[in-house]
């Protein structure tokens, strides 16, 4: 999978050169290309914002230097591209990439390419979407700052991405940089290869809609806390059954919402292991 993101503080993202998207990179699963905005301006000064119409306060990021800069990732994202449309991947079921929006499909049955831009007004990021883009071979992402980017630029965008305008939550950051160093990594970890054991992707928190349950380890008594009596029996068919019971428990206690719709063949992930 080929990430492109687009910021003007490109040293933010430095973190995803290291550890486990670092070494994906080495390894040639992943690539990650940041680009620096302000080199898509022609002023001296390297204008990326302005003004906003209509008053106001604070600034709005130009719209220009942003449709060079997608220009460029359109560009460069070109060759994996090609090389996804004709790969096999399966999308996970009911998903965009699965061909249930074809309203990403271009002329000649190519798929647009994604366009993430991190947004408070987006859809909010989950699990299932993090399989979802995963299924992608390119990844494209925008990160604003100030009070937001030209509407326009999306308009424009839509044209030739797949534009997805996501939320981490509802609050709001200084920008859209921390939100996609969350989305990478959410989405990298998914990309085969990347973690080592993929069975640990299997159960873990939202992979089945259910938050993941306690985990224990040495020393089995501990400054009078112990592991659960269960967890030291061996019985694999008790251990399983506390296991969901705690997943539950917790859901039930801290995201009733989740209960809904709790439904692991809907996040397309790998089947449970027996
Ligand atoms: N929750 C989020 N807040 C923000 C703020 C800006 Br400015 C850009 C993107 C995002 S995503």
């Amino acid at each position: 999978m080929r990430i492109d993101v687009v910021s003007i503080f490109p040293d933010y993202l430095a973190p995803l050169k290291l550890s486990l998207l670092g070494r994906a990179q080495e390894d040639g699963l992943l690539s990650i290309a940041i680009h620096d905005l302000r080199d898509f301006t022609s002023d001296r000064h390297r204008t990326v914002d302005d003004t906003p119409y209509g008053g106001g306060a604070g600034m709005v990021m130009k719209p220009e230097p942003w449709a060079l800069a997608l220009e460029r990732v359109l560009e460069e994202q070109r060759p994996a591209q090609d090389a996804g449309t004709d790969g096999p991947g399966e999308a996970a079921p009911g998903t965009a990439a699965s061909g249930a929006d074809d309203a990403a499909a271009q002329p000649g049955g190519r798929r647009r390419p994604v366009l993430v831009v991190p947004s408070p007004a987006g859809e909010v990021f989950t699990q299932r979407m993090a399989y979802e883009l995963a299924e992608e071979p390119t990844l494209a992402f925008a990160c604003g700052r100030y009070e937001g980017i030209d509407e326009r630029v999306l308009d424009w965008a839509r044209e030739h991405f797949e534009v997805r305008p996501v939320s981490l939550g509802d609050y709001v950051l200084n920008g859209g940089e921390v939100a996609v160093m969350a989305m990478v990594e959410a989405v990298g970890r998914l990309v085969p290869g990347v973690v080592g054991n993929p069975e640990s992707l299997i159960e873990e928190s939202h992979s089945d809609g259910l938050l993941e349950y306690p985990v224990y380890t040495k020393p089995s008594s501990w400054r009078g806390h112990d592991v659960p009596e269960v967890l030291l029996s061996g019985n694999h068919g008790r251990i399983s059954q506390w296991r969901l019971e705690q997943q539950l428990r917790r859901t039930a206690a801290r995201r009733p919402e989740l209960l809904e719709g709790a439904d692991a063949a809907a996040f397309g992930k790998p089947e449970r292991a027996v």
